[in-house]
């Protein structure tokens, strides 16, 4: 079985009015990630990622964003084995979400 969920654009959009807890990693490049990215989230790097885990609350959901939502997938799962028990992988990645915004 999946160790993650898939989460829409809009689900994100609703879920982040909803509720202050969502934790949303990007694990795009650190040049793009300053370039632009959704306001509160966290650039998950190999070099933070230890820490990032140590620190991190995991009951709380995970979004993990990407460029198009596909290597998100594959990060959401081992997050998942790592200890996350509610970690979604943002379909169409940050490019969707910057057309959502744009
Ligand atoms: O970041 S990506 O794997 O969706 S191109």
């Amino acid at each position: 079985m999946s160790g993650f969920k898939h989460l829409s654009i809009n689900e994100l959009i609703h879920m982040s009015s909803e509720s202050n807890d969502i934790q949303v990693v990007d694990i795009r490049d650190a040049a793009s990630f300053t370039a632009a990215h959704i306001e509160g989230s966290t650039n998950l790097t190999n070099e933070n990622l230890a820490t990032f885990i140590a620190d991190a609350d995991m009951d709380k959901p995970l979004v993990v964003v990407c460029y198009h939502g596909m290597s998100s997938q594959s990060a959401a799962n081992y997050l998942n084995e790592q200890g996350f028990d509610d970690v979604y992988s943002l379909d169409g990645g940050f490019s969707a979400w910057s057309l959502a915004h744009s």
